[in-house]
């Protein structure tokens, strides 16, 4: 099968495409798509734009807020009426705290008649910013949706993948999150190359372990969604999740962290959601109950580690 390259991507007719939140990654996403010829709309909780007007002739709407906003911003869309082509786009990277849902279970149980993509993948957006290259994953269960979705956002410097596993592609980005906190923790201890790659490594098995449990594909958590966004985010200071293990080594509180923090580090949610996961499915995920412990100040990150290195020995189970 042929399929085009990146230069002969152009839609014929731009599509309408609007992104809901205007932070960072919200703003970055904007950019990829409105330098691709297609239409544009921001819409944040603080903007003067009503949603209403905003998505009536929407070709596409992206979640690009904070987990804890997606709830609320959904059940606002559900008192509207949406044009029937749209397809929801979630690039949130998070798990709802009362129901343990992500972004896109949420979507697809409101709006079960429309397609939902995932857009996940190792991106830092003060990266895009600099129009530096970068790859992601567009995954659904509809595989026209995705292939919809790619066309879009692919251009020379953003490469976009399908796939057809989107709950894989969702936890890769949102459990990746919670060891970035450990990566950074463990940096700020400079504890060395050595431990970085075996945190690294046993973090995405535990990531594999509860993927799977939740009905994910093993294999999902090997691509750029998975592997990718790990080693993305567990190597570089511009990603929030790792300043806040960074500074936690480093003796400032999650309270002070947070304060100071540009943006949202996801993680600090999501692994509490794991934690009563994990113990509800007895799935053992060392790594992100020392973090938890940290995060709850039961724990230091260096008193984490020494819990870590001290656990029984065993064999090297795969996932
Ligand atoms: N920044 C990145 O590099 C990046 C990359 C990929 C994915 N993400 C994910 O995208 C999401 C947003 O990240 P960000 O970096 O843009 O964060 P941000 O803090 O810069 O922006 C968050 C946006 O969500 C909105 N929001 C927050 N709470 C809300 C609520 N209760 N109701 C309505 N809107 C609300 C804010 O107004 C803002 O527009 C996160 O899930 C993050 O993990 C971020
Ligand atoms: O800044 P973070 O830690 O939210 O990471 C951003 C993206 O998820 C990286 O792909």
């Amino acid at each position: 099968m042929n399929h085009p390259n990146t230069q002969q991507l152009k839609i014929p007719n731009p599509k309408s495409v609007v992104i809901l939140g205007a932070g960072a990654w919200g703003s970055s996403l904007a950019s990829l798509v409105s330098s691709n010829g297609h239409k544009v709309s921001i819409w944040s909780r603080r903007s003067n734009l009503q949603l209403a007007s905003t998505v009536n002739d929407a070709d596409i709407i992206v979640s690009a807020i904070s987990m804890k906003g997606v709830p609320d911003v959904i059940a606002q869309l559900q008192l509207l009426k949406l044009p029937d082509k749209a397809i929801f786009v979630t690039a949130t990277k998070g798990l709802d705290t009362q129901t343990t849902c992500t972004p896109s279970q949420i979507i697809q149980t409101v709006f079960p008649s429309h397609p939902v993509v995932v857009l996940s993948g190792p991106n830092l957006s003060k990266e895009i910013e600099l129009g530096l290259p970068s790859a992601t994953v567009v995954a659904s269960h509809s595989g026209t949706a995705a292939e919809f979705v790619q066309l879009v956002f692919s251009s020379p410097r953003f490469r976009v993948y399908t796939n057809l596993d989107p709950l894989g592609v969702e936890l890769g980005g949102t459990l990746k999150n919670v060891i970035a906190i450990a990566a950074g923790a463990c940096d700020g201890l400079q504890l060395g190359t050595n431990a970085k790659a075996a945190l690294v490594t046993r973090g995405l098995s535990e990531m594999v372990r509860i993927g799977v449990s939740l009905g994910a594909k093993a294999e999902t958590f090997y691509g750029l969604s998975g592997l990718g966004d790990l080693l993305a985010t567990c190597n570089s200071p511009l990603s929030r999740n790792y300043q806040v293990g960074y500074q936690l080594a480093c003796g400032k509180t999650l309270a002070e962290i947070l304060t100071h923090l540009q943006g949202t580090a996801e993680g600090v949610n999501t692994c509490s959601v794991l934690i009563t996961q994990s113990i509800g499915q007895n799935i053992s995920m060392p790594i992100t109950e020392q973090v938890y412990r940290v995060l709850q100040s039961e724990s230091t990150p260096r008193q984490a580690l020494e819990e870590l290195m001290l656990r029984n020995i065993k064999p090297e189970y795969y996932g």
